[in-house]
């Protein structure tokens, strides 16, 4: 059986179920397997002509060994089966010319990459707390900067043994995000907005994982905590599966041949989707360089550049608000990777952020991630003159986050001359940043004085695209979550909705 250890190398190691129930593991490290998972290449043959949701049975199966294939096989038809996602191929690899594809990860309830795994972690968690015996109620807490947070609300809404908490920044997400969030149903679902930017709420959870009395207090009102974010492991393993499914798109399409490899640009905050690449490469499947895309918030780029991780600079504001993050929390990951698995490094490491704001990596350390990512990073007008262009060129409309990583492969591009073919990750439907977007396809003045749904009338009218389900009627649903609290009162937030 595949077991399970902690980056930071004091945690017994525990299987795939213990550490998707526990979501942060208690000496505050992440969980990864203690030894590489490949994928056979027979294996992935066979997968060419399969379906989204055989591709994710294999990948799943690989990785979580104490769940049978029957359960893999029911939590797999019940994410990706029936009209939950609205298109055929689940997360379709749109051609837009010979050497750039776009793989769309928005076609789930919540118009956000997050579904892709948040339709599979609250069908994981219930039944790993069933195997390992838990008597209680899961406490799931989750930081958002928008995407995670209303996919994890929609996944784990009225599941039962659940309860949800979302804590995002207040003015930190944009007004679609926030109207999706606060209008979210449920009998286990809590929203809370924090006077803070996502790294301190971020960092208000993590604090609530790693308070013994905090456990406590749960533990009292029956309640073990859990966690929705990238730090899960539960979260992880289903963002791989997509790796995967657009490299056999693909092969399937005559698009490359078996073992050529391919780029991935990655736009990502917390890293934990381009960590989701950087482990199927592992796994095997052939990935020549993965292009890690950021915002004006650029800590991943100067870190990856550099080996310095710095996050004492200024927090901005952007167009990409779900990757306004200074705190990447699965980079954790890849160092305990690329170390060779060596825990006191990273320990060292993650003191050290904790406590002076920054590390520095050694240099074999940085060369090695160097051989596998690039980065650069794309301003505010830089991602809407990606927009503008992108729609002239090929009559596609891109969100900000995934215009943030066209404006970051074009500069690939300029600046390697590398010619492998490329899969772009998009990350959200343009609907969901629909003022951004609109302005940048239609027009500063064009936006001026107009709410959020004229606007996507706007955009559907001009793309000729219907508006998304899962944004229509948010102006007629009740809004059900009004609570603001400062980063200071979170924990008592939580002692509160959950009884300890
Ligand atoms: N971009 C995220 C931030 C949290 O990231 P996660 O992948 O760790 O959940 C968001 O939209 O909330």
């Amino acid at each position: 059986m595949l077991l399970y250890e902690s980056t930071r190398g004091s945690t017994a190691p525990v299987p795939a179920a213990g550490a998707i129930k526990t979501g942060i593991a208690p000496d505050g490290g992440l969980f990864v397997p203690v030894r590489d998972v490949s994928m056979p290449p027979e294996e992935l043959a066979g997968l060419v002509e399969q379906d989204y949701r055989r591709r994710a049975a294999a990948v799943l199966q690989l990785f979580l060994t104490d769940f049978s294939p029957a359960e893999i096989r029911d939590c797999v038809s019940g994410a990706y089966g029936g009209d939950k996602f609205d298109h055929p191929a689940v997360a379709p690899a749109i051609k837009l010319d010979d050497g750039l594809f776009v793989l769309e990860l928005w076609h789930g309830p919540t118009c956000a990459f997050k579904d892709m795994a948040l339709q599979m972690l609250p069908r994981l968690l219930p039944l790993a707390a069933a195997k390992t015996g838990e008597d209680k109620q899961i406490a799931i807490l989750v930081a958002t900067s928008g995407d995670t947070g209303k996919a994890a609300l929609e996944g784990f809404r009225d599941v039962p043994g659940t309860r949800i908490i979302v804590f995002y920044p207040a003015r930190g997400v944009s007004e679609m995000q926030r109207l999706q969030m606060v209008t979210q149903a449920g009998n286990n679902v809590h929203l809370v907005a924090v006077e803070g930017n996502f790294d301190q709420t971020q960092s208000g959870v993590k604090e609530i994982f790693a308070d013994p009395a905090m456990n406590a207090a749960a533990g009292k009102g029956g309640y073990r905590f859990s966690s929705a974010n990238s730090i899960n492991w539960g979260r992880l393993v289903p963002q791989i599966v997509y790796y995967f499914s657009a490299y056999l798109d693909l092969l399937r399409q005559g698009e490359i041949t078996s073992g050529e490899a391919v780029n991935f640009v990655v736009p990502t905050g917390n890293f934990g989707n381009i960590l989701a690449a950087y482990y199927a490469r592992r796994m095997g499947l052939p990935v020549h360089r993965l292009i890690c895309a950021a915002n004006r918030n650029n800590v991943l780029t100067d870190f990856i550049r550099t080996g310095i991780y710095d996050r004492g600079r200024e927090f901005y504001r952007t167009t990409s608000p779900s990757m306004d993050i200074l705190i990447s929390s699965n980079l954790e990951r890849l160092l305990y990777a690329v170390t060779g698995r060596d825990a006191g490094r990273v320990r060292n490491w993650m003191e050290s952020l904790r406590t002076v704001g920054r590390y520095e990596v050694d240099d074999d350390v940085r060369k090695q991630i160097q051989a596998v990512f690039w980065s650069d990073f794309a301003g505010d007008g830089q991602t809407a003159a990606a927009i503008r262009d992108t729609h002239k060129r090929y009559n596609y409309l891109l969100d900000t986050h995934t215009a943030v990583g066209k404006f970051v492969y074009d500069r690939y591009r300029e600046a390697t001359g590398d010619a492998h073919k490329t899969v772009l990750v998009s990350t959200a439907s343009p609907f969901k940043f629909n003022q951004s977007v609109a302005a940048a396809v239609l027009g500063e003045e064009a936006v001026r004085g107009r709410d959020e749904f004229a606007l996507l009338s706007a955009l559907s009218r001009f793309t000729g695209l219907p508006v998304p389900q899962g944004l229509r009627d948010l102006d007629i649903k009740p809004v059900r979550h009004t609570l603001t609290v400062a980063p200071g009162e979170m924990k008592r937030v939580v002692r509160e909705i959950l009884g300890g």
